[in-house]
């Protein structure tokens, strides 16, 4: 009998988690995976747990929640020796990751996954000693992700991030950076924000970085330069599209480290949606370090 530790945060999402867990349970204990949960009450909870059953020898671990709480399971495990598989119930407001690696939402479904035991390597992105799977970046508009407070996308979902995203635009400055990116002249300049993309689905655009590979060691990474609120407006709607890498304002390359610092002003970092410490940071990528159910 396999042993699975299922971390989940009730509050993910619409709060499906409650109400779909004896069926899963059901079903993962019926094909010979015998399953504890454990469920988050606040930040760090899920961090906590997952380095706990990294180190109880726990043969799979599945985060149920937002990418939120798949950051959090993430830097538990990350690191650590003989890591489990992961599975991934996404159960969140965007779900970025469990998109970009098409992950279902159908529960039956993936859970026949897990129990077939179908897995691939992913690369982990690792600043300032945190982890992150998905994302990293600063600048305008960055830290729109953990600003939407959770019980505002309980109730109206992807739609929380638009309203706080119309309120945002209109506070929109450049901030002053130099980037040093493995393989790239250096850059010194005022920039709008800049994203560090590991794998193709990004903060709800699916077209935002389409060439970044969530296995081939590298980060696909997007600099977005000075510009105003007009010129902006109008790169967000080619962005949409998957058109906004000719626009002279973006900087595109691909890099397996990079260094940012911000010379004059405070940058917070977001990591996979949440806020992750600040600048200086130095971007490392930790080639095919773990193993996902997908
Ligand atoms: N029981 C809980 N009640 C409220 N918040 C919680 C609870 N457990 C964890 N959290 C917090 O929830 C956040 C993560 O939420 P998560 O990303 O899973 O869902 P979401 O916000 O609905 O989805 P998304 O990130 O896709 O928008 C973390 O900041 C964590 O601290």
């Amino acid at each position: 009998m396999k042993k699975a530790r299922l971390i989940y945060n009730p509050s993910s999402g619409r709060e499906e988690m409650r109400r779909l867990l004896p069926d899963v349970l059901h079903r993962l204990d019926r094909a010979g995976i015998e399953t504890s949960c454990f469920a988050t009450e606040g930040e760090g909870d899920a961090t906590r747990e997952a380095g706990d059953a990294v180190e109880r020898g726990y043969d799979i671990i599945i985060a149920a929640g937002g990418d939120g709480t798949l950051n959090e399971v993430v830097n538990g495990m990350a690191g650590r020796e003989n890591l489990p598989p992961l599975g991934v119930f996404p159960l969140g407001t965007t779900n970025d990751f469990a998109r970009a690696m098409g992950i279902s939402k159908r529960w039956e479904e993936y859970c026949d996954l897990v129990i077939e035991n179908k897995t691939r390597y992913i690369d982990i992105g690792r600043v300032n000693g945190r982890h992150f799977v998905n994302i990293a970046g600063g600048g305008s508009l960055t830290e729109l992700t953990y600003e939407v407070p959770s019980r505002l996308k309980t109730r109206i979902g992807q739609l929380a991030y638009y309203m706080k995203g119309i309120e945002k635009v209109a506070s929109l400055s450049p901030t002053e950076l130099v980037i040093k990116a493995e393989g790239q002249p250096q850059m010194h300049g005022e920039f709008m924000l800049f994203l560090i993309a590991n794998s193709n689905s990004v903060g709800g655009f699916e077209k935002l970085a389409p060439g970044a590979v969530i296995d081939d060691g590298l980060f696909d990474v997007i600099a977005v330069k000075k510009c105003n609120l007009g010129e902006f407006l109008r790169l967000l709607t080619l962005a949409l599209r998957g058109e906004h890498f000719n626009d002279p304002h973006v900087v595109y390359f691909k890099t397996n480290r990079m260094e940012v610092t911000s010379p004059a002003s405070l940058v917070q970092l977001n990591l996979d949606g949440e806020l992750g410490g600040e600048l200086p940071g130095v971007f490392e990528m930790l080639p095919q370090h773990m193993r996902i159910f997908a």
